[in-house]
């Protein structure tokens, strides 16, 4: 059994818990430890009641200072920094790191000279080279080494949009791309206007404004997909809502297209070799609709529109539970290679 630890039990740490217990995996794998600096009695009632994903399923107790789902014991501390926590002692063999605090090599760091053997990070890191791979499941996952130590599971955001355009880079070929992320609300955003470190737009309220803010995306389609490099522009849109998200792809094509061609072969991906990352509908759905869906991404093909050579594409997501799931379908694929490779 793997022993998993998370650090940050917010929003994505929470949902790592939830989706493990609602996947088969739980029978590779645990979660024995959770560092997050809130109190135990706030860490167990966000566990039991979700706004989004609704009452936890199983039984979640408090025990000894930690946590009890379904009777599995899972130590709780309560640590700012890496060393903190005793890593060492929790004998874990990989901690998925879930604050956003960290985005360099140096920092993460800190997690292994602390005693945790692998990290798995839940955001992209600054460029490249802070981690030892960045990977997007369905696309790379070959570049799960067993000497990797740090490896970056993306953004939501790129884990929906790199399967697409993978699928369309060789044929028909993607001249140029300018992709809008339509994506719910964040906890980096206040709920009335108040103050934020770094972003004007993000002073103000999420419940109530359309808020453009800034987006690493198109950095991080071009780190998994190089062939795009300097021909991806990104743009960012923050919604109130609460979960689902939405990207809209404006792909530049090197040959004409139909809609139809286009929708066949996302659908033959869907139903073939990406089931499970991509998939693929034609109801008349609306975001709400998606709440819970493990994909990746999911295309939706009553909105592909071709003209000539340009290109309209629009997919769904749920940027917690989806990106939840893959960090669990990295962590497993990571984790049979160091068998592999060890063995
Ligand atoms: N929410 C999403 O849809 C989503 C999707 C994909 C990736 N991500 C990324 O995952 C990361 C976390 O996002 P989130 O939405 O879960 O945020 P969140 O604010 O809900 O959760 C972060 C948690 O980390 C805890 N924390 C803060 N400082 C800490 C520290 N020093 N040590 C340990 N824990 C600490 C906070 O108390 C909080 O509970 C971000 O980098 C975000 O970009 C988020």
């Amino acid at each position: 059994m793997l022993r998993l630890a998370i650090n940050g039990y917010g929003r994505i740490g929470r949902c790592l818990l939830r989706a493990l217990h609602e996947s088969p995996l739980r029978e590779r794998m645990a979660v024995v430890a959770i560092n997050e600096p809130a109190d135990l009695e706030s860490i167990v009632h966000l566990t039991r009641y979700d706004s989004t994903h609704g009452r936890f399923h199983l039984p979640v107790e408090e025990r000894e200072g930690g946590l009890r789902i379904d009777g599995q014991p899972i130590a709780v501390s309560h640590g700012n920094t890496p060393e903190a926590v005793d890593w060492a002692a929790l004998d874990v063999d990989l901690l998925l790191e879930c604050s956003g605090r960290y985005a360099d090599r140096s920092g993460i760091d800190r997690f292994l000279a602390a005693g945790v053997p692998r990290v798995l990070v839940s955001n992209p890191m600054r460029n490249a080279e802070q981690a030892d791979a960045t990977v997007v499941y369905g696309v790379n996952e070959t570049a799960l080494h067993c000497d990797a130590r740090i490896v970056s599971n993306a953004s939501c955001t790129t884990n929906c949009v790199v399967p697409l355009l993978h699928l369309l880079l060789d044929d028909p070929g993607i001249e140029a791309a300018v992709i809008t992320a339509v994506h719910s609300a964040m906890n980096d955003q206040p709920l009335q206007d108040g103050y934020h470190r770094t972003d004007l737009r993000r002073t103000r309220s999420a419940l109530q404004s359309i808020i453009p803010v800034s987006t690493g995306l198109g950095r991080g389609v071009e780190r998994l997909l190089p062939a795009l490099s300097g021909r991806i522009q990104a743009h960012h849109l923050r919604v109130p809502t609460l979960n689902v998200s939405a990207m809209e792809l404006c792909l530049q094509l090197r040959r004409d297209a139909t809609a139809e061609e286009i929708n066949r072969r996302l659908q033959n991906a869907a139903a073939g070799p990406l089931a499970g990352v991509l998939s693929f509908t034609e109801r008349p759905h609306a975001s709400c609709d998606f709440n819970h869906d493990p994909h990746s991404c999911i295309v939706d093909g009553t909105q592909t529109r071709v003209t000539g050579r340009l290109l309209r594409l629009m997919a769904w997501f749920d940027n917690e539970w989806g990106f939840a799931n893959r960090m669990l379908d990295v962590a497993e694929c990571w984790s049979r290679n160091w068998v592999k490779e060890t063995a």
